[in-house]
């Protein structure tokens, strides 16, 4: 196993034991160091499931499985655990949901459930939507959450009016996903903190579970994330994290690099690596990037060589627009594949912010070349997937309100909205869910309310609520008994009339084709994770899904995927790598970020400039850097500026404040 090794790579794979920190630039092989180092740990009698490393995405965790696998060489069935911290927490959570007084098959909620739960939240306390957007509140929320404050903490900390409504905005939000059994995405890792503080034995048991912890990325991590992975390490001790501080593009969301940093402080005994050679990018790239991270302050010195001499130096290019920045840009792939010597997927596009790939995708389109869009959800967010998945989630815990109300009449079945505002009205008059409500109505017009106010249900309302909440009802049953999933599936299409309902609404036959495809799809993947699983569950489906590590999509799309162009956004690209790169629209008010040019602040623009790093040290042999000279803004094509970062990598921004008129020149293909 030594081979493809350096010595300080191979000093930190043949590290086995105690705090252990590899520090080091982009490309030096700190993940491979990290993929070797579990392969030799089980090579010396590791029991491969006593191994769990944390990476920070689905895509970096599966690459790894996949290398591990190919190191190893075996097809055991025992493997370390890779997971992201997200699904880590849900794995542990459902293990002890209950001592923090949630269900066992607690629901976990999206961004659009919880926009859902944030409206009612809105109209509960009476806010105005021209004050406050259930999305404001939904952000404001997660980035007190990702900041570890509870909603008392933030009423306590709030100074304006729209703090405090925010505040018992939260305070509301957090009790109504109690009161659903759900939690969200952000209380994952808040929860996983709170159980261990309040059951130090439970803390314990999960530490044990594991001999060796291993983190990537660990630049990345924030409070909340840094405590869990100490909680976990404090027992065995074997903690390895790898990292780069000018890699750390995620203080926007609370990340702190100083958790990297002070890694010695917090083992004093740690041992620490460092990698100088960086063997992905050929040196032209890397002598780009290196100029570019040296405008960076506040760094941690470090060297960093290129393994591969030589190479094309990247090009710059300026466009008049940025549809004629996408055209060129995909003309120049279309180029480039003509030979056959290169494959689709050996290109990515990267790009800031989402809006910028439209013009490109349309532009791939029409060339006809393959392409795939990396870490979007689009495919859970058509109505058909989230539908279903709704009903998924309310036969599996019918306390899911947002669920419940979602399908409640959706196909219709006679249960109108009145009749839903009573159940609502009534579900919070008694402090009952509505699924309390629904299923324990008798037969006949029922009254509800008290001495003060009552409403009616009719003879009729009455009848078709009963006969959904008996639907779910025989649902659950048939899960419980272990039914298949998939046909399971299959038959409440089928008995709900949904497909029926998707001809109705779509008349235009091309439309309805992609909606039922998308059906099809549902009930697809269903089968697809019964069929893997030993112990299939719907709340295991249903995490796989939320936590994003299930693909969906058509065959087509799936096809394409394999071996398909690659566009993501700078932050999703972090630890991939590509041989041919283009990074668009590096125009200043996009790379750097419109907010932190905004906000004149030196932090966010480092933070900007380590994410334009990022890109750059993504790629392998050739990388192009473009911008549109001008840039529809409402309907007007409005003049740009080009980057400050373009200025700092040809040398020509001594002082990066004063810009003098020089545009970066472009260079001649
Ligand atoms: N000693 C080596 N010999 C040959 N190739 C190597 C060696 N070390 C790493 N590589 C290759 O260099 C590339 C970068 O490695 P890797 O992705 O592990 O770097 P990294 O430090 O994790 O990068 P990033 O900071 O972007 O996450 C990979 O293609 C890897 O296979
Ligand atoms: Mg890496």
């Amino acid at each position: 196993m030594s081979h493809g090794l350096n010595p300080e790579q191979q000093e930190a794979v043949d590290t086995l034991r105690g705090p252990l920190l590899v520090l080091a630039g982009a490309g030096s092989g700190k993940t491979r160091v990290v993929t070797f180092r579990m392969a030799n740990l089980i090579k010396h009698g590791t029991q491969p499931d006593r191994i769990l490393a944390v990476t920070f995405t689905n895509k970096a965790a599966a690459e790894m499985q996949h290398r591990l696998s190919a190191l190893l060489k075996t097809k055991s069935k025992i493997k370390p655990q890779v997971s992201t911290f997200h699904s880590h927490c849900v794995r542990l959570l459902r293990r002890h949901a209950r001592v923090l007084g949630y269900p066992e098959k607690f629901a976990i909620y999206d961004r659009g459930d919880q926009e859902s739960l944030a409206r009612g939240v809105l109209r509960d306390i009476r806010v105005p939507s021209d004050l406050m957007r259930p999305g404001d509140l939904v952000t404001q929320i997660g980035s007190w959450k990702t900041l570890g404050i509870r909603p008392q903490e933030a009423e306590r900390l709030a100074s304006t009016d729209k703090e405090h409504l925010a505040a018992s905005g939260y305070k509301k939000y957090q009790k109504a996903l109690r009161h659903a059994g759900a939690v969200d995405f952000d209380d994952l890792l808040m929860l996983t903190e709170e159980l261990f503080k309040i059951a130090p034995q439970v803390r314990q048991q999960e530490a044990r579970q594991f001999d060796h912890l291993l983190v990537d990325e660990y630049q990345d991590t924030n409070g909340l994330q840094y405590r869990i992975i100490r909680a976990l390490a404090d027992e065995h001790r074997n903690i390895c994290v790898v990292g780069d501080d000018d890699q750390s593009i995620y203080g926007w969301r609370g990340a702190e690099v100083k958790h990297i940093l002070q890694f010695k402080n917090d083992w004093p005994d740690a041992k620490v690596v460092r990698l100088e050679w960086n063997y992905r990018s050929t040196s032209a790239i890397l002598e780009t990037a290196n100029k570019l991270i040296a405008y960076n302050k506040h760094r941690h010195d470090k060297v960093l060589k290129a393994a591969r001499a030589g190479g094309e130096r990247p090009r710059i290019e300026q466009y008049p627009s940025e549809v004629e920045e996408a055209r060129q840009v995909v003309a120049d792939i279309a180029f480039r594949l003509k030979d056959g010597t290169r494959d689709p997927r050996d290109f990515a596009i990267l790009f800031r912010t989402n809006e910028q790939p439209r013009a490109i995708e349309t532009e791939l389109r029409k060339a006809k070349l393959p392409y795939v869009m990396l870490g979007s959800q689009s495919f859970f967010d058509r109505k058909e997937v989230r539908d279903l998945l709704a009903y998924l989630r309310a036969i599996e815990s019918p306390r899911d309100e947002v669920s419940m109300l979602r399908i409640i009449n959706t196909p219709p079945r006679g249960i109108g909205e009145r009749s839903v505002e009573t159940v609502l009205s009534e579900a919070v008059r008694s402090g009952k869910t509505v699924w309390d409500v629904v299923s324990n109505l008798s037969e006949g017009p029922t009254l509800f309310g008290d001495a003060e106010k009552t409403t009616t249900l009719s003879d009729k309302n009455v009848a078709a609520i009963r006969s959904f909440s008996n639907l779910i009802q025989r649902y659950s049953e048939a899960t419980a008994r272990g039914d298949s999933l998939a046909e399971l599936t299959r038959k409440l299409i089928s008995e709900t009339g949904y497909e029926q309902e998707v001809r109705r609404i779509y008349p235009d036959p091309e439309e309805q084709q992609m909606r039922l495809a998308a059906v099809e799809e549902v009930v697809n993947s269903v089968a697809a994770y019964e069929a893997e699983e030993e112990k299939p569950s719907i709340s295991g489906y249903l995490d796989q899904v939320t936590l994003g590590q299930r693909e969906m999509g058509d065959d087509k799309e799936k096809q394409l995927a394999r071996n398909a162009i690659a566009l993501m956004t700078l932050h999703a690209s972090k630890g991939l790598e590509f041989p041919h790169v283009y990074m668009i629209g590096l125009e200043d008010g996009i790379l750097p970020h419109s907010r932190s040019v905004k906000a004149d602040s030196q932090d966010q623009i480092d933070e900007e400039r380590r994410l334009c790093y990022v890109g750059i040290t993504r790629a392998q042999e050739r990388l192009t850097l473009s911008l549109a000279l001008t840039r529809m803004k409402w309907g007007k094509p409005r003049d740009t500026t080009p980057s400050r970062f373009l200025f700092e990598i040809i040398g020509q921004a001594d002082n990066p404040h004063s810009r003098g008129g020089t545009r970066p020149r472009s260079s001649s293909r």
